[in-house]
């Protein structure tokens, strides 16, 4: 066996293991000597000595039993280890740079992708909405074995997905400062990958990505599309699965509904634990406001906040929690400089804009949904001509809501109701206002039907 014949062996792995397999794992590898039935091959990292090893090594010796029947086994060695005769160790200015350990490959990423020291647990408001992705999340940073894997958090814009990942990270470097712990966005994923192949710095990437405890990969959702960082994040994904490291990930939707994300990496994504972050209800929004509040105190100790800003608040912006900041921020900037308190007055002034813009509108199908899941009958028994109570009390109530909360006028929401004449509804919108004053359960219905419709 010699290193030309090695040379035309290559060739024919290359057909075997496809293009990309063969840039990163075979042809980094050199053949070296045989000796005693025994193929050693120089490796520029112990790393990929072991990959090959596990990966390949039956198909590589196969291919060389071809050329020399004798021989048994595989080895991988790093040359500067090695430290053998001149024929062995390449002269010192070629000699592959030293293997980086995994901490220093680590530690290099980390410093990339910094992490914010506000997003942590402590400030970070339960509500039912994200409670169990919340209660997922604190089960993960405490570092103990790994239950489900990958933990994947998706919600809508500004929902809180990085402030829980940001969170489990600083919790799981106090705790466990042991750990390799990588954050960083998919979009970092991608940038370091593609900087990679241009640099021809593949395996130090792998090494990198292989070598970590914990993975934590935000808005997963950019690398739809994007074909080969898929593939290269699937790789790392199994890897680190299969050594049993803990993955998180977050994305603005189910992993089912990502578009132009292949269907290995979506079963993958989805084969751990799955949980989605609601939009906040009223309540969550009221208790994220007023821990904000406590927040601004630091910069603006004076301020007071009059009572009935940050509940007209929680029940105007009901769009994200980061507009819901934005608003106070503005709101405590905006007292500060004119010298005055926060009070509706001021509060009306100076968010006109975000207010106008957070204004919903709510949609005859939407309340007449509502409706009818509230008394569970069908939608088209509540629209259709059926006179029984139990369908003709609550299409009077959504005709009500649609009178009170959109600007559809009597006719147009006649028309919405199977065809049914302006006076039909006219009658409707009266009875459900006179029951509201007499009838307790009533009212209470069209108070919970309101805020689900709100928010
Ligand atoms: N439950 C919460 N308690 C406290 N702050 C929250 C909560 N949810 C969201 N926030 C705040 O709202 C802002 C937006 O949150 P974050 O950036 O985590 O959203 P996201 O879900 O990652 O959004 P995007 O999809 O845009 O990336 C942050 O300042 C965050 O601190």
């Amino acid at each position: 066996m010699t290193k030309e014949k090695w040379g035309q062996l290559r060739q024919r792995l290359l057909k075997t293991v496809g293009q990309n397999n063969y840039t990163n794992w075979i042809e980094p590898i050199e053949f070296r000597a045989a000796n005693d039935g025994i193929a050693t091959f120089d490796v520029p990292t112990t790393f990929l000595g072991n990959y090959v090893s596990q990966n390949y090594a039956d198909l590589i010796l196969h291919e060389l039993k071809t050329e020399d029947p004798s021989l048994q086994r595989l080895r991988f060695a790093v040359p500067a280890h090695v430290g053998a005769g001149a024929e062995a160790a390449p002269a010192a200015e070629q000699r592959p740079e030293a293997p980086r350990t995994s901490k220093q490959a680590a530690n290099n990423v980390l410093t990339t992708a910094p992490l914010d020291k506000r997003f942590t647990f402590d400030t970070f408001v339960v509500g039912k909405p994200n409670e169990l992705a919340h209660a997922a999340a604190r089960r993960v940073a405490e570092g103990g074995p790994v239950t489900f894997n990958p933990l994947f958090l998706y919600g809508g814009v500004g929902l809180g997905k990085t402030h829980l990942m940001h969170a489990i990270a600083h919790e799981l470097r106090e705790r466990r400062p042991e750990m390799n712990v990588l954050y960083l966005s998919a979009e970092q994923f991608m940038y370091r990958f593609v900087q990679a192949l241009r640099d021809r710095k593949m395996m130090d990437f792998k090494e990198i990505f292989r070598s970590v405890d914990v993975l934590m990969v935000d808005d997963v959702q950019f690398i739809a599309g994007k074909d080969s960082t898929q593939e290269e994040f699937f790789h790392t994904f199994n890897a680190l699965v299969d050594q049993n490291k803990q993955i998180i990930i977050s994305a603005d939707r189910a992993p089912g509904e990502i578009k132009d994300l292949e269907d290995r990496v979506k079963s993958r994504l989805q084969c751990g634990l799955v949980v989605d972050l609601h939009p906040t209800d009223y309540e969550l929004r009221l208790g994220i406001l007023q821990s904000k509040v406590e927040q601004q105190r630091v910069n603006y100790p004076d301020l007071e906040v009059e009572t009935g800003v940050l509940e007209f608040l929680a029940h105007r912006i009901s769009t994200n929690v980061r507009v819901l900041e934005g608003a106070l921020t503005r709101l405590f900037a905006f007292a500060s400089l004119v010298g005055r308190e926060i009070n509706m007055e001021l509060t009306q002034d100076c968010l006109s804009d975000v207010l106008r813009a957070s204004e919903r509108k709510i949609t005859v199908e939407e309340i007449q949904r509502k409706v009818s899941d509230h008394y569970n009958i069908r939608l088209s028994d509540m629209i259709g001509p059926k006179r029984l109570r139990s369908y003709a009390r609550p299409r009077q109530v959504a005709m009500y809501l649609c009178k009170k909360m959109t600007s559809r006028s009597l006719p147009e929401i006649g028309r919405r109701f199977g065809g049914r004449d302006h006076t039909t509804v006219m009658h409707g919108v009266k009875r459900i206002e006179e029951l509201k004053a007499q009838d307790g359960q009533i009212a209470e219905d069209l108070e919970l039907l309101r805020r689900a419709l709100e928010e």
